[in-house]
């Protein structure tokens, strides 16, 4: 299988690396930049060490086409839906790690991410991966859109309870913090490290580009949603996203019955792992890893669910996920190249 990565250079794309190098399906894979075509992966990153295939390559859509069954895009908006629709014309798969394809309706993209995006027939032939919940699509997919990092942990966290009808569905909120990699490798104001440490800030308030992402899936699993309120956070650490999401129980429930739901409902799900009643997750226990890991409660005087969700942004959130579909879309076990486990403390 010839693998090409467009992106390597970033957090997203070096996150791919890393798990390519040890994919038991994967022999090598040719690396692509926009920018520092010629020179080894490891100027930029010595962590990966001495790999086959580390010079970087100049991004030619004709050539890559003719030398690549799949090409990774780990690249900022608006790049993927500009090369991808002449890959994918040409036979090739593609799995995109930006929102250029998450969005069926070009016109909430564009309102939203403030740009123009692919044409309809790319959009419409786009595959969501979110994995545990649309496996059978992505199997056939050509045009693979993985999940945004913040609409994977509010999704995987509220897919049980949207699924079964069990919340009033005007009232969800999504309070999510994210670690600052989720931001990517380049330098910004907002990033840098006296604005980030010793602070909590919230950002793009009733704005993010998620929220229309998230609102899409939740309206095709129960047609009732219209909306969300969705905030995010960066905080003083690089990895990690934990999503707090409470919602209205429609009828009475105990914690012992959502416990159960989320177990039944992610019982064949190898990444998803539900806490015991009255245990939640920390975003260092899935850190480095493909995990979603999830804990429940319900508040009897209220009468809301609270559902804690975490992941790795860079991993079930981004690259690992990736794979993950990758795996799905080649029909090799959902796991391969990903069976490592969290790093802890
Ligand atoms: N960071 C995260 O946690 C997550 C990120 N994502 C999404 O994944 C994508 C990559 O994110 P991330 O890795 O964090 O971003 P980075 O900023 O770290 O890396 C993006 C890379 O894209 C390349 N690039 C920039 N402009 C162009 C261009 N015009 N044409 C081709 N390549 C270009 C750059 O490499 P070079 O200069 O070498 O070409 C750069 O290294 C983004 O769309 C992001 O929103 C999704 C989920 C989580
Ligand atoms: C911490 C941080 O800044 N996170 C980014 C995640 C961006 C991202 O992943 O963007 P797309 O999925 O839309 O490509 C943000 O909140 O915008």
């Amino acid at each position: 299988m010839n693998i090409a990565v467009i992106g390597a250079t970033g957090y997203g794309g070096v996150e791919l690396v890393r798990f390519l190098q040890h994919h038991p399906h994967v022999r090598s894979c040719s690396l692509y930049s926009s920018s520092q075509d010629g020179i080894d992966l490891s100027e930029s990153f010595p962590h990966v060490g001495e790999i086959e295939g580390a010079i970087l390559r100049k991004i030619d859509v004709e050539q890559m086409a003719n030398e690549h069954e799949i090409v990774f895009f780990a690249t900022p908006p608006g790049v993927s839906s500009s090369l991808a629709p002449a890959l994918v014309d040409k036979g090739v798969k593609v799995i995109d790690l930006s929102g250029d394809f998450r969005l069926k309706d070009r016109s909430v993209y564009e309102t939203w991410y403030k740009r123009q995006t692919a044409s309809d027939h790319y959009l419409q032939q786009a595959v969501y991966g979110l994995t545990e919940w649309n496996k059978e699509k992505i199997e056939n997919a050509q045009l693979l859109s993985n999940p945004g990092c913040y609409p994977t942990a509010t999704l995987l966290g509220l897919a049980p309870l949207v699924k079964e009808g069990l919340i009033e569905e005007d009232s969800i909120i999504v309070d999510a913090k994210s670690g600052v990699s989720g931001a990517g490798r380049k330098a910004s104001l907002n990033t840098h490290f006296s604005e980030i440490n010793e602070n909590v800030k919230i950002y793009k308030v009733n704005s993010h580009q998620h929220i229309p992402e998230i609102e899409q899936m939740l309206k095709t699993w129960n047609e009732r949603i219209q909306s969300i309120t969705f905030s995010t956070h960066l905080i003083p650490m690089t990895r990690g996203i934990m999503a707090t999401i409470y919602a209205k129980a429609k009828k009475e429930l105990t914690i012992e019955t959502l416990h159960d739901l989320y177990k039944t409902s992610y019982k064949d799900s190898r990444f998803v792992r539900i806490r015991k009643p009255g245990q939640f997750p920390a975003t260092k226990e899935v850190y480095g890893s493909n995990y979603c890991d999830i804990g429940v409660a319900y508040d009897e005087r209220t009468g809301r669910v609270t559902v804690v969700s975490v992941i790795d942004n860079l991993v079930k959130g981004a690259a690992g996920q990736a794979i993950q579909n990758l795996n799905v879309m080649m029909g090799w076990e959902e796991e391969s190249g990903l069976t490592l486990g969290p790093i802890y403390p």
